[in-house]
């Protein structure tokens, strides 16, 4: 099963660039722009990847996020993470980056987008893979600032598919942003949020109901509500989930009690990603893998959530046939 895991071709809906920056090239990146990290070494560094919650792990990820200045950095990041999709077998990935991280330590949102974008664009004429941009909003700051956020990406529009919400999620849920979704909305950008990982499921209904997002990342807190679940379920709203992740941040204390497979057999649409994976112990496959290995997923399940993945993605239905079309290929040589 683990060859059949490598084997398949996968499509990665949730992924961080920033949340791929690994340790080795933070180092390498810190001393060439000359700025200091609190690390001593490589493993140091892994040390510190102890979290307990998502907002001990967001305080590390911005403190790692402030190595990253000119357009280089963001390309060799990028360019790094393709190499990775490579080694997966991923061959379409739609990545997020948060560029108010970036902006506050004033590096211009050009530097930022265009260092990713050309990466993106090397990725598919090296090695075929497509993908799409999705700039997140930070929660816990303003809406106000998410709109100037939205303001400075209107001249970047071709490059960037979708807006999404990410960062502390308590107390900050998603009917803070209600009108920038609208607006985002109103300019052609595809919708989605973070929602029902740390926060209850009323996030969830607030995500679906006041943003009116195409997909969930994370979702998982949806199995406390019956009705959400029931119209999940009848709307085959898809949700992002990211078990690595969930674990590495005590959202479920263990892969034998993560809730994904009960997800999955209630008939939602629901996805296997990596999140952040140079912080949460490794890239899609591990995440596949590791379930399969706590949870005793069939074949059949693998397949529905590799399959699932590229239903849910931001691609033509041409190309999304294109590629279940080549999943149906890979499963016939096995
Ligand atoms: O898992 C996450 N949740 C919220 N914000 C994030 N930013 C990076 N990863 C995450
Ligand atoms: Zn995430």
């Amino acid at each position: 099963m683990i060859e059949l895991i490598k084997k398949l071709p996968k499509a990665e809906l949730h992924l961080h660039i920033e949340g791929s920056l690994e340790p080795e090239l933070m180092f390498e990146l810190a001393a060439k722009n000359n700025i200091q990290i609190p690390y001593k070494s490589i493993e140091d560094v892994r040390h510190a990847y102890n979290f307990t919650n998502l907002q001990t792990f967001l305080d590390i990820y911005y403190a790692g996020a402030n190595v990253l200045i000119t357009k280089d950095d963001f390309y060799d990041l990028t360019w790094a993470y393709i190499l990775k999709c490579v080694e997966d077998n991923v061959i379409h990935t739609e990545i997020f980056f948060d560029p108010q991280t970036h902006t506050s330590r004033g590096i211009a949102f050009e530097t930022v987008i265009t260092g990713i974008n050309d990466a993106l664009v090397d990725a598919k004429k090296q090695y075929g893979i497509t993908s799409c941009i999705i700039m997140c909003f930070l929660r816990h700051l303003s809406q106000q600032a998410a709109f100037e956020t939205l303001e400075e990406a209107l001249p970047f529009k071709e490059y960037i598919t979708a807006v999404g919400l990410d960062s502390s999620e308590l107390g900050n849920p998603p009917s803070k942003f209600t009108q920038v979704f609208k607006k985002a909305k109103a300019e052609g950008f595809k919708l989605v949020a973070h929602a029902g990982e740390e926060g209850d499921f009323t996030y969830i209904n607030e995500a679906l109901d006041l943003l009116g997002i195409d997909r969930i990342d994370h979702g998982v807190q949806s199995i406390h509500s019956a009705a959400l679940m029931q119209r999940l379920k009848s709307e085959q709203i898809p949700l992002t989930v990211c078990p690595n992740s969930n674990i590495e941040l005590k959202v479920f204390e263990s892969y034998t009690e993560h809730n994904i497979k009960a997800l999955l057999d209630y008939g939602l649409n629901v996805s296997v990603h990596s999140d952040d994976p140079a912080y949460f112990k490794g890239y899609i496959n591990q995440n596949f893998i590791n379930l399969y290995e706590h949870l005793a997923l069939s074949k059949n399940d693998i397949i529905t959530l590799v399959k699932n993945a590229f239903s849910s993605s931001f691609i033509t239905d041409e190309l999304k046939q294109q590629y279940l079309a080549q999943v149906d290929l890979v499963l016939e040589t096995i």
